[in-house]
């Protein structure tokens, strides 16, 4: 009978499968060290052999009834479509990872440099297009491969499915982080300026492009600053109520607490910021190059 309920269950999904075979090998290796206990406690192996036989069959239920129970606990899940989603890819039993023959180490070696990813988050008219495009401009006069991935053109592309709401712009972010860690694969450096509001999708977005290539560069300026530049007229447009979910005026936005680099762009120039930018970069080996090259940007 309980042969029989196990089958059911191991045909239902392949969640249940796993912890089905969870169970099966668990008990096993449970009950393989309470039959020796037993045996080396009372020195009769009948006594052992009894326990660890009566136990496999109720410690296998309490094991299997723990295991859903603990499913059902959120503590340190992520929210239930993304927990489904990352579930189900990570049991998809007919996808598998292919490896080829030339690894990110061969094409890091091509380009005689690492590559790696410049997150700059920050709010609307903070200035990160304007530094994106300029750490891009001087990473390419220094004969580095490097790419721009822009907020603004990947919603126009990729993701214009997606809308501003929480759950939209956490997949933005989580799409984005997933490119960029193709592009770091191909052995190009990345620049990517996203608003990127939330600490946790950026944490995400820092597991997943790895914590040694990920460089989280808060762009701060106070939101009246960004007010006032009003770079594309948006702060009027959604201070009017003609936009919704603004960051800023009507989303949140969360800054980092500790990001590896701090540019105050309401006090500093734009030379100034790419000079830090540079300074951080030559410091941690990720640019091999002059620094006295660098400071005269
Ligand atoms: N509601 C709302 N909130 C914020 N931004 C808006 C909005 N609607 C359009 N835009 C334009 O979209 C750009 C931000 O896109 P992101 O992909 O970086 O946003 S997010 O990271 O998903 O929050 C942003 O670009 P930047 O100004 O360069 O930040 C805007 O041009
Ligand atoms: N230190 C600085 N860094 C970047 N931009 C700055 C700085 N100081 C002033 N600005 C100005 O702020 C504006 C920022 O706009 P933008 O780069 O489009 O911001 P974002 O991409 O964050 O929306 C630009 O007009 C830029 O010239």
């Amino acid at each position: 009978m309980l042969t029989d309920i196990l089958l059911r269950l191991y045909k239902l999904d392949p969640l249940i499968k796993r912890n089905v075979l969870k169970t099966v090998s668990w008990r096993i290796i449970g009950t393989i060290d309470t039959t020796i206990l037993g045996w080396l406690i009372t020195s009769s192996l009948s006594f052992g052999l009894t326990i660890g036989g009566t136990e496999l069959f109720t410690k296998m239920l309490l094991y299997y009834g723990h295991e859903r129970l603990w499913q059902k606990v959120k503590i340190g899940l992520l929210p239930r479509d993304k927990q489904s989603m990352f579930i189900k890819r990570q049991n998809e039993p007919h996808l598998f990872k292919q490896i080829g023959k030339i690894t990110r180490k061969d094409r890091e070696e091509l380009n005689d440099n690492p590559s790696f990813t410049l997150w700059l988050t920050g709010l609307s008219g903070s200035g990160k297009s304007t530094l994106a495009s300029e750490v891009e401009s001087w990473l390419f006069e220094q004969n580095r491969r490097v790419y721009v991935l822009d907020g603004d053109n990947t919603r126009l592309g990729i993701n214009s499915d997606l809308s501003f709401s929480d759950e939209d712009r956490t997949e933005n972010i989580r799409r984005v982080a997933e490119i960029c860690k193709l592009f770091n694969d191909a052995g190009t450096i990345v620049i990517a300026s996203f608003i990127s509001p939330f600490i946790n999708d950026r944490i995400v977005a820092r597991n997943l492009i790895g914590e040694d290539s990920f460089i989280e560069i808060f762009v701060d300026s106070s939101i009246e600053t960004c007010q006032k530049r009003d770079v594309k007229g948006l702060y009027k447009l959604a201070l009017d109520g003609k936009i919704k979910n603004f960051t800023g005026v009507s989303s949140p936005y969360q800054p980092p607490v500790n990001s590896d680099i701090h540019l105050s762009t309401d006090q500093m120039s734009v030379s100034e910021c790419l000079n830090t930018i540079a300074e951080y970069l030559t410091s941690n080996h990720l640019i091999r190059c002059k620094l006295k090259k660098l400071l005269s940007i």
